[in-house]
């Protein structure tokens, strides 16, 4: 009897709590959406057919107003169009905007407490602290190990050019990148998922997105969109077994480098000089301790950093190195182009690449840029009010805690900002004809990707010796669907495939 009177009482307080927040903006004067029970207005996702980007891009397609309130899930939140606002919102205003509203809890789950969730002063001081690990000296010293794991793609590739093999490039690319952050971000040597598809490094990530276990499900889709419902339910953001991966792999490489003395030009390295407390300024690499031994990071936190560099940092950029490719498949004369760029400025590097090469290649340069405005790596920016604001010549104001969403596939494919936004044209940014302030691959202000430029050095790596040593041709002509799984904006799995060949007289470098 308790039990059904107690079930009783919660599925009324359920209804009634979901009813209050499905009316949130009648008693607002914006437009908004309708909600619809039960998923507000991103039902898509659930029944698998967009994921939450591109959920958030047909709303933005199919609406015209500047500001629109919508419903993710049962979470009132407002979708933000008009070009002045978002600029507010992202930089001139920040300060009523620097959180993202993501989960965070790092007193209870450490592994919370990264860069990309962290709240406030937190935030801005561990940002003011990682920020030096990103500078171009910084990634210079990296650049040899990165072309190191470019080196092993090639070879890799040379029997498949060899069979003039069709090749799935969004799967070789995320292996690439995957190799690439597990040297220069984990510090770890030898781990090959390039030739090793199931290296556990791989499957432990793609595990997060393939467990559709209850628990997995609320906790994935919660981080973003719920938070609170992760505290509620005393979860933790990310599941046991990636967590002890992590930790453990920290905890040992920090151990091994520190026992053995041993420095290599890494993420790693610099997130244990800044928890030595020790100088982490200009270029300089060793280890040293702080006088009195003390230490300020705890092994979790920079377990929880590194790890978000690795989340952040694998979709991104192989949807770019794979969408580019794909791209120039299917444009011959922008193909020609691009591989022009790369033997005109090696030409003049004797034949080298290296950073100041790649940097040379002002093509390249403007075809990884379109990829990422016709592509953008991360399709939604979404940030948390901080402090009420007034929206300037409106009468409405922002409320604090309101969550505010971007959608930056939105923007980037309006026509309004990128005339014939539909068509893959490097050469648009030769020209004035775009909205230079709607051009946002890596969000733009204080909060903006605090690893832009690794990400472009990355994917330019890959797309430069690719291109350098084989040659790429479009089976078909067709615009790519995405996938639905994922935050980032993947091709959908399977079909961003191109045939490879081997370029005649080049050999890998
Ligand atoms: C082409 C590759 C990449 C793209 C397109 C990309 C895009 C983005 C975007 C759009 C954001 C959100 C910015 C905002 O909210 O204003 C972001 C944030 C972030 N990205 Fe990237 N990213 C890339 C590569 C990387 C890499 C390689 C790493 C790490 C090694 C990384 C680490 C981060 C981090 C830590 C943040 C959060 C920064 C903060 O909150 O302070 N990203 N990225």
């Amino acid at each position: 009897m308790i039990v059904i009177v107690l079930l009783t009482i919660l599925i009324v307080f359920l209804v009634s709590f979901i009813r209050k927040q499905y009316t949130h903006w009648d008693s607002f004067d914006i437009p908004h959406l309708k909600a619809k029970f039960p998923f507000g207005n991103l039902e898509s996702i659930v029944k698998k057919q967009r994921s939450f980007g591109t959920a958030i891009y047909d709303i933005y397609k199919n609406s015209r107003d500047q500001i629109l309130g919508i419903y993710l899930f049962f979470k009132p939140a407002i979708l933000i169009r008009d070009p002045v606002l978002i600029k507010n919102v992202l930089t001139t205003d920040f300060e009523h905007f620097h959180d993202r509203g993501v989960y965070v809890d790092p007193k209870r789950d450490a592994m919370s407490g990264n860069i990309f969730a962290l709240e406030g002063a937190e935030w801005k001081s561990l940002r003011t602290r990682l920020t030096p690990a990103f500078t171009s000296g910084k990634l210079k010293g990296m650049f040899e190990n990165i072309k190191s794991i470019g080196t092993n793609l090639v070879d890799f590739m040379q029997s498949h050019a060899e069979e003039q093999a069709e090749i799935e490039i969004r799967d070789i690319a995320t292996r690439y990148v995957a190799d690439s952050l597990a040297l220069i971000a984990f510090g770890q040597e030898g781990i090959s998922c390039i030739e090793n598809p199931d290296h556990e490094f791989r499957t432990n990530a793609k595990q997060l997105n393939s467990n559709k276990s209850i628990i997995n499900v609320i906790r994935a889709s919660s981080v973003f969109i719920c938070p609170t419902l992760i505290k509620l339910l005393r979860l933790k953001g990310l599941p046991g077994f990636m967590r002890k991966f992590c930790i453990d792999m920290v905890t040992k490489t920090i151990q091994y480098r520190e026992t053995n003395n041993i420095v290599r030009k890494d993420l790693m390295q610099y997130l244990i000089q800044l928890r030595n407390n020790s100088s982490t300024e200009a270029d300089e690499w060793k280890i040293k301790t702080s006088a009195k031994g003390t230490k300020s990071m705890t092994y979790e936190q920079i377990a929880a950093n590194i790890f978000i560099f690795y989340i952040a940092g694998t979709e991104s950029s192989s949807s770019t190195i794979a969408y580019t490719l794909y791209e120039l498949t299917q444009n011959e004369n922008l193909m020609e182009r691009a591989k022009m760029d790369i033997q005109e400025t090696l030409e003049k590097h004797n034949g080298e690449i290296n950073y100041e090469s790649i940097m040379e290649m002002k093509f390249i340069d403007l075809c990884v840029k379109e990829t990422l405005r016709k592509y953008p790596g991360l399709p939604i920016l979404n940030r948390e009010c901080t402090k009420d604001y007034k929206v300037p010549e409106m009468d409405f104001i922002i409320k604090k805690g309101t969550s505010v969403v971007i959608s930056l596939l939105g923007i980037s494919r309006d026509e309004k900002f990128f005339p014939n936004a539909e068509k893959y044209d490097p050469d648009r940014f030769t020209s004035i004809d775009f909205n230079e302030d709607m051009y946002i691959p890596f969000g733009t202000g204080p909060r903006n990707c605090i690893a832009f430029r690794m990400g472009l050095l990355v994917v330019k790596v890959a797309v430069v010796m690719l291109l350098k040593n084989f040659n790429f041709k479009a089976l078909s002509i067709k615009e790519l669907e995405f996938d639905f799984g994922t935050v980032g904006l993947l091709p959908k799995e399977g079909q961003c495939k191109i045939k490879i060949l081997k370029d005649a007289d080049v050999k890998a470098e």
